[in-house]
């Protein structure tokens, strides 16, 4: 362990991080041409970009937002929706996830059927029901009302969204009605689910993601010990101090 006056320094710097604000990794699924790209602009940006091309991968976008006094940063993880993109990964979607957000086109009842298999994906890369989950139909605009078919009508995604303990909207990312409300309104759901979550605090859980941020780039020699769920790590070079609380972890290398 380093010295206690490197210690206490360290401390100093603790309470600068824990008033810095949560970050959440949001997942941004659904079928290609579905307009994740274009949401994901419209709910960090709000703006709708002019040209988009497939995802190849996973864009993130950023959003930080003011809950109830608390600073929060929405990270969306905009994924690839062709299968092509998406090989090999898959899994680092599906690390640490927060919150997912379902998209459908309201236009494209395939882009809707597609959700189960969304969904699939989900469970098969353990994705537990206690993430909050959020069904988004999108391309409101091209919405015809004197249209029956071909179309997912509001019903059949509320009725969706009930089975699957999802919220449910509808929007368009071109032309969001009552001058973007509405796309602040998934915002602010998700941030209010989110600002909630609480993750159980285990010194096992800080010190896999401690091993994760810093073991890969350093060798690793760790000593471990909880101050007021505090875990501290120390290798010859630096000090590597991880904080975990009841809401959040961080770590910062000194
Ligand atoms: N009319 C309308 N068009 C939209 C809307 N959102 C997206 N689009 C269009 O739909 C097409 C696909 O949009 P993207 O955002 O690239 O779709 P994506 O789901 O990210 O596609 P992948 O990257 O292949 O997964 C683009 O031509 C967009 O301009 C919308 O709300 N209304």
């Amino acid at each position: 362990m380093e010295s206690s006056l490197e210690f206490s320094n360290s401390l100093g710097s603790v309470s600068s991080l824990l008033t810095r604000c949560r970050t959440f990794k949001v997942l941004v699924i659904g079928d290609s041409a579905v307009g994740k790209t274009c949401l994901t602009h419209r709910l960090c940006a709000a703006d709708f970009p002019c040209r988009v091309e497939a995802t190849i991968g996973v864009d993130f976008r950023e959003r930080q937002l003011d809950i109830h006094g608390e600073k929060i940063k929405l990270q969306l993880w905009d994924t690839a929706g062709q299968e092509r993109f998406r090989k090999s990964m898959v899994q680092h979607y599906y690390r640490n996830v927060h919150a997912v957000l379902f998209i459908y086109d309201v236009t494209c009842p395939t882009s809707f059927s597609s959700l189960a298999a969304w969904i699939e994906e989900c469970r098969q890369n353990s994705l537990g029901q206690e993430i909050p989950r959020f069904l988004v139909g999108n391309k409101g605009d091209l919405r015809d009302p004197s249209r029956t078919d071909g179309q997912v009508s509001q019903e059949q995604a509320m009725s969706f969204a009930k089975a699957h303990g999802m919220m449910c909207f509808e929007t368009s990312a071109k032309n969001p009605p009552n001058k973007c409300g509405n796309v602040e309104d998934i915002v602010v759901a998700l941030g209010v689910k989110l600002k909630r979550q609480k993750k159980p605090a285990t010194r096992e859980r800080a010190v896999d993601l401690l091993l994760r941020d810093a073991g890969s780039r350093w060798p690793f020699q760790m000593h471990q010990c909880d101050v007021f769920s505090l875990c501290v790590c120390v290798n010859k070079r630096m000090t590597v101090l991880c904080i975990m609380t009841r809401q959040k972890y961080k770590s910062f290398y000194i």
